[in-house]
């Protein structure tokens, strides 16, 4: 069986981070591990807490699942600070991790930040240069890029100056586009978008986690980066389309949803 690693921080409501990741994977009829940088105390409605794990304590985790069931491929999503991202970068060169895909989480939906400023340059500089594939969305796009994105122009100008810092794809997702969702590849000089048809749902929590720690899952599955992407948007919007309704804000995807038929 193929093996998924996500390195992220817990979402003890369910909808993002390790259990998202985790579900996704499953979904996919693979075996998911993790390695858990921070817990949060969220829900649909915000992040209310944050409490990191030590770098210690992350390596420690790693050491465990590479020396033990080593991964076909690797997601890393919220890292918050400098230090555990050094602890993996070494962890990923030491032990020649392949297949890895970077979400550079930076804000949640609700508008907290899951990356501390002195962060996003160690993650641009240990991580990106790993990745083969990096999945900002429009607004952490901007940030890396330093400029604005609204026309389609603006996406391959952003991701060009993006691939100054990895030789891996960049992915820049338009799910914070207002018309439509499509999502625009820059893989080695060459451009691939990905239409979506937007899904008229509020409920849209955790949609980065689903989509990467699918993109990861295709990989595993030996897909090349343009079909594992295309597979994992089409996985993504068959679970928003779904339409689960839970909690009083921004809810999460159903990831069963293919699944419903057995029941
Ligand atoms: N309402 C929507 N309908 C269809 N696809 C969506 C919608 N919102 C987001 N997506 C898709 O979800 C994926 C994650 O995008 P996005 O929401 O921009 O990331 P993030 O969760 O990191 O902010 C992308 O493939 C995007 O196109
Ligand atoms: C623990 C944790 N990790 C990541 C996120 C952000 O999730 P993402 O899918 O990028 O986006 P939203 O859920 O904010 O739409 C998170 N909230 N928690």
């Amino acid at each position: 069986m193929k093996t998924v690693l996500t390195i992220a921080g817990s979402d003890c409501s369910g909808g993002a981070g390790i259990q998202a990741d985790l579900k996704t994977i499953a979904a996919h009829g693979l075996y998911g591990m993790s390695a858990i940088t921070a817990l949060t105390a969220q829900n649909t409605t915000g992040v209310y807490g944050i409490s990191e794990t030590t770098g210690e304590f992350l390596a420690s985790q790693l050491d465990c699942i590479f020396q033990d069931i080593y991964p076909d491929a690797v997601k890393i999503g919220m890292v918050s600070s400098r230090e555990l991202i050094h602890v993996i970068a070494e962890k990923l060169k030491e032990y020649k991790a392949k297949n890895i895909v970077v979400d550079p989480v930076m804000v949640s939906t609700s508008g907290s930040r899951l990356l501390k400023d002195d962060a996003e340059e160690a993650l641009e500089e240990c991580l990106f240069p790993l990745a083969d594939v990096i999945t900002p969305n429009v607004p952490e796009a901007e940030v890396l890029s330093g400029i604005k994105i609204r026309e389609r122009e603006d996406f391959c100008q952003a991701a060009k100056i993006i691939a100054q810092k990895t030789a891996g794809g960049i992915l820049i997702k338009g799910g914070h586009q207002i018309e439509d969702a499509n999502d625009y590849l820059y893989l080695k000089g060459e451009e691939h978008w990905f239409s979506g048809r937007r899904v008229n749902n509020p409920n849209t929590h955790g949609t980065g986690c689903t989509l990467s720690s699918a993109i990861a899952s295709n990989l595993a599955a030996g897909n090349s980066l343009p079909e594992s992407i295309r597979k994992a948007k089409e996985y993504l919007t068959g679970a928003l389309e779904d339409g689960l309704n839970l909690g009083a804000g921004s809810g999460p995807l159903n990831h069963m949803y293919r699944l419903k038929d057995l029941l």
